[in-house]
Parts: C-alpha cells; structure tokens; sequence
C-alpha cells in the first residue's frame, strides 16, 4: 500500500481552500506506486490527485512540476499540476511536499500489444518536440555519474559473472559517453521512466485503444531522446521477461516515433549503446533498492534479474536498427 502518509479529511479539506476548485467530495488513497503518497482527490471542479512526496527534495520538485506544466500546455496527455491562488505548484500538507495535478482517464496495460506500442512512440517523440523549449536543467539523476557511484556499492553483493558484466559495461558507457556520437545527441528534459505502468489507455468508441496519458515524471531530467526511447522499448516491446524483443512491438513503437521525427544519424549510431546503457540503469537501480533499501523502506523490490537479462540479450544479439 503506497499510502506512507495518512492524510485526514479535515487536513485535505483544509489544504483545499488555498485553491479555487470547490468543495470536497471524496478522497481515497491509491494502493499502487512506490516512491510517494497518492489520492484520488474529487472535487467540484474536476478530479484531480494529490501528491505528497516521500523521497524527492523541495529543490528537484519544481522541475518535474514545471516540466508537467509545460508538456501538458505542448498539448502532451499527462497531468498538468493546479496552481494554488497564489500560484503556487508545490505546497506543504502533512508537513511534506504537495502537488495537486489533473486526474488522467484509463489505466495501465501490462500487457501490452503492438497499437498500444505505437500510441507510445508516437507520445514519445511528441513529447521530445515538446520539451525542446523547456528551461529547466536539471540533470537525469540516475544518468552515468550515479552509475559510476552505485556499481561499488552492489559489487560485494554479486557473483563473479555478475560482477565482470557489471564493471564492463559499466566502462563501455564511459567511453561512449566521451565520444563524439554521444556529443551530437539531441537531449533536452526526458521522461526517463517511461515504463508500461506510467502510461494510461482507455478506449475509443470502436473500441481500439486511446492513451489516457504518461504520469509519473519524477525520474525525469536532461538526458539524450535515445537514451529514453531506449529505457521505453525495453520495458514495452520485450518477450515476457526474458529480454529477447518483441519484433512486431518493436516496429510498431519505432514506426510511430519516427512518424513523428526522423532520429539523426548520431542517434542511429548510438542505439545499440543506449539500448545496453538503458538496461543498465534500471539494473543497477534495482541492485541498490534490494541490497541497499532506504531506511523504513516498506515496499517489495523489482527484480534485478529482469534487467542483467535484457542487459545481456541487448550485448548478445544485434538489434534492429534504428532508422
Ligand atoms: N494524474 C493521474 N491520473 C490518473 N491516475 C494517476 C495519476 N497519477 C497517478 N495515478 C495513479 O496512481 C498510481 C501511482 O502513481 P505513480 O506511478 O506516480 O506512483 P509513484 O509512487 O510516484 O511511482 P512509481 O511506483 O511508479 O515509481 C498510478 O499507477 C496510477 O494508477
Ligand atoms: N520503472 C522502475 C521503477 C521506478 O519507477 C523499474 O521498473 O525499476
């Protein structure tokens, strides 16, 4: 249950007055996510989500925030954060940070097929448009320099084979991200996470899927478009677990990005680095959750081993190119 903090009606209704959305109807907290406290907020003009957060600091906040506010005025489905009457994003409730945001419709497939992909890509690169004139600099936290001061703190955790992947990979990276290709990406503020569990679908009256929208954008910083087209295939056009692609997934996601822009030739030369460099974060990100936990961490781990699969499939086989 990822209600960490409880929040009374009186609080909530309390709270609510510094906005100019009407009275309260109901709240009920949502059981699902894992890194902050979620509810459902109804209210008289809209319905809306509240957020406190649980790990992030006051200082990052205003970029994810920002970055919903100006991707969701780019037209981009997502949640646009409500401004109090002082215009205000962030707030405190219950001693935490708070941020009201529009309440997105659908829910999440984690079965996805290939006409959900490519509602994927095709919000993607919209999304990459979009955020070309962003001004926020914050930095992908769990980029390359997080990678070279966690990979010694999973280390003594991992066997023999493990640990050589991990060292490997880890260099190839390095040397990657000194080179002249990963120089002439394009990069501006990325989602960074866009996994299937942070994209909702409903349905359209004839009953094919329609994207509701992408939540959850508080993994996101400056990072390279491939990178995070690369963190979305991984995670939405794979075989079950076992890290082989999905071709016909794969296609589908790739055609609609590239319906919406063309990757450059330096991208079409990095991705099947990125595709590596992708699954290495979420391997080491799963590796430190597991073997390092934050203190009253209540939430059981995602498996690592999903991610040394995709790893090692992504360094085994050649995968289809980009362009
Ligand atoms: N704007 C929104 N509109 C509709 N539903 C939402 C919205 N934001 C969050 N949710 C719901 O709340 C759940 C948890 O939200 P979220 O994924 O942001 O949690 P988290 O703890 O921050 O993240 P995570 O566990 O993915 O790192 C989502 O799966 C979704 O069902
Ligand atoms: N998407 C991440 C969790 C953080 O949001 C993972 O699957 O490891």
């Amino acid at each position: 249950m990822a209600v960490f903090t409880t929040v009374s009606r009186d609080e909530l209704a309390r709270w609510l007055q510094s906005f100019d959305l009407g009275e309260l109807l109901g709240y009920e907290g949502i059981a699902s996510g894992i890194e902050n406290t979620n509810y459902f907020v109804d209210l008289a003009r809209g319905r809306f989500v509240l957020t406190l957060f649980e790990r992030l600091s006051p200082q990052e906040l205003p970029f994810y925030l920002e970055l919903m506010k100006h991707l969701a005025s780019h037209g981009i489905a997502c949640p646009d954060p409500v401004a109090d009457r002082e215009g205000r994003l962030l707030s405190t409730l219950h001693a935490k940070p708070a941020a009201l945001v529009t309440r997105l419709a659908g829910r999440a497939r984690m079965d996805p097929g290939p006409a959900h992909c490519a509602l994927v890509g095709e919000a993607l690169a919209r999304m990459h448009l979009a955020a070309v004139d962003y001004p926020g600099t914050l930095p992908n936290l769990r980029g390359l320099p997080w990678w070279v001061e966690t990979t010694p703190k999973v280390l003594p955790f991992l066997s023999t084979d493990q640990s050589a992947l991990l060292r490997d990979e880890l260099a190839t990276q390095q040397r990657f991200a000194d080179g002249r290709v990963c120089a002439a990406l394009p990069r501006t503020a990325v989602h960074a996470d866009l996994f299937r569990d942070n994209v909702l679908f409903d349905q359209a009256a004839d009953g094919s899927p329609r994207l509701g929208g992408v939540i959850d954008f508080y993994f996101a910083g400056v990072d390279s478009w491939v990178f995070d087209l690369a963190v979305t295939v991984n995670d939405w056009c794979i075989v079950d677990a076992d890290g082989r692609f999905d071709d016909a997934k794969l296609a589908a996601l790739l055609g609609a990005y590239r319906a919406v822009r063309r990757p450059s030739e330096a991208e079409a030369e990095a991705w099947p680095t990125m595709l590596r460099a992708a699954a290495l974060r979420f391997w080491l990100s799963r590796l430190f959750d597991l073997h390092l936990p934050r203190p009253a961490e209540m939430v059981t781990p995602k498996d690592p081993a999903e991610f040394e699969r995709i790893l090692s499939a992504r360094r085994d086989s050649a995968s289809a190119p980009l362009c």
